[in-house]
């Protein structure tokens, strides 16, 4: 029997409607949620994917202001103007969008941003509070991959995780996920010998390598689930998965689509990491 969908679009539309009813009860309160987003450069992903977060926030009722700068902006000068929206009551999360221009830091504009701001769960502040299990921002990938999980009702007490992918943003924070609901896990990432030895034993596989058919129906257990956070286009053009769905949808128990999948639940996930934060700031 071919694995049953986890449908990204159907998840992140219940979530969307349940940030509104919460903002909702902020704004009766006098508080308007506020997400600050800063795109740098003409990446034409980027602007589509910042456009996309300005809907979706205004749609749910948060506000979003899109700040645009050309890419031979200096550091200093983002970095001064990180410092404003950090001081800056009415603004209660900040996100600059990856990649930046290759001139820029990425990690010391990421630590400019205040922890209490930092929506997108990447400053250093947010993944040490992800380790010791303090409360923090997780980041929106993992954080709706570990969303999808629970929505399919899946208990992952005692079963095996395998995350292919180190990243700072996906890899480690997701394993650090599976493991706080008692997973089982192991990262697989481009030095690991055999990775199908490994992801032949797992009852979830994660890939998130950023690289096409790294997760084929030879490599999966029958019954698995599979969360495909790949996002790569093929000779066509077509966007598509780290995993070659076609194949693997005919041995895994579940199975995440590219495109609706993991990408429509990251969005959704930044609006709950926002309201989040307005509603601490306004405890
Ligand atoms: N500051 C950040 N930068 C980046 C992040 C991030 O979480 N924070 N993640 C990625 C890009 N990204 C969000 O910014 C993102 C990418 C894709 C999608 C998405 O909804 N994808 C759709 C397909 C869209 C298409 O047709 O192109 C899907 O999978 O269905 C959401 C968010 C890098 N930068």
């Amino acid at each position: 029997m071919p694995a049953q969908l986890i449908d990204g679009n159907a998840l992140a539309k219940k979530i969307r409607a349940e940030v509104a009813g919460r903002t909702r009860a902020l704004k009766a309160r006098g508080v308007q949620p506020c997400l600050a987003i800063i795109l740098v450069g003409e990446d034409p992903a980027s602007q589509v994917y910042t456009k996309h977060k300005v809907n979706d926030s205004t749609e749910t009722g948060l506000k979003a202001t899109l700040e645009t700068y050309p890419a031979d902006l200096s550091e200093e000068k983002l970095l001064a103007r990180i410092r404003e929206l950090n001081a800056d009551k009415s603004v209660h999360g900040i996100l600059v969008q990856l990649p930046l221009p290759r001139h820029m830091d990425s990690g010391k504009v990421i630590e400019a941003i205040s922890p209490a701001k930092d929506v997108d769960g990447f400053h250093v502040a947010s993944a040490g509070a992800l380790v010791t299990g303090q409360p923090g921002f997780w980041p929106c990938t993992p954080y709706g991959c570990l969303k999808m999980l629970e929505d399919i009702g899946y208990d992952l007490r005692g079963k095996h995780a395998v995350v292919i992918g180190r990243s700072n943003i996906v890899g480690k924070p997701m394993a650090l996920m599976l493991l706080q609901k008692n997973a089982t896990v192991t990262i697989c990432h481009s030095a690991t010998k055999d990775l199908a030895a490994h992801t032949r034993q797992a009852d979830v596989v994660v890939a998130a390598v950023g690289k096409r058919n790294v997760l084929t129906a030879d490599m999966v257990k029958p019954g698995a689930v599979v969360i495909d956070v790949g996002m790569n286009r093929n000779e066509a053009g077509k966007l598509c998965g780290d995993v070659d769905f076609e194949g693997v949808k005919e041995v895994a128990g579940w199975i995440t689509p590219v495109p609706g999948g993991v990408g429509p639940m990251t969005r959704a996930m930044l609006l709950v990491n926002t309201l989040e934060a307005a509603e601490r700031a306004a405890a």
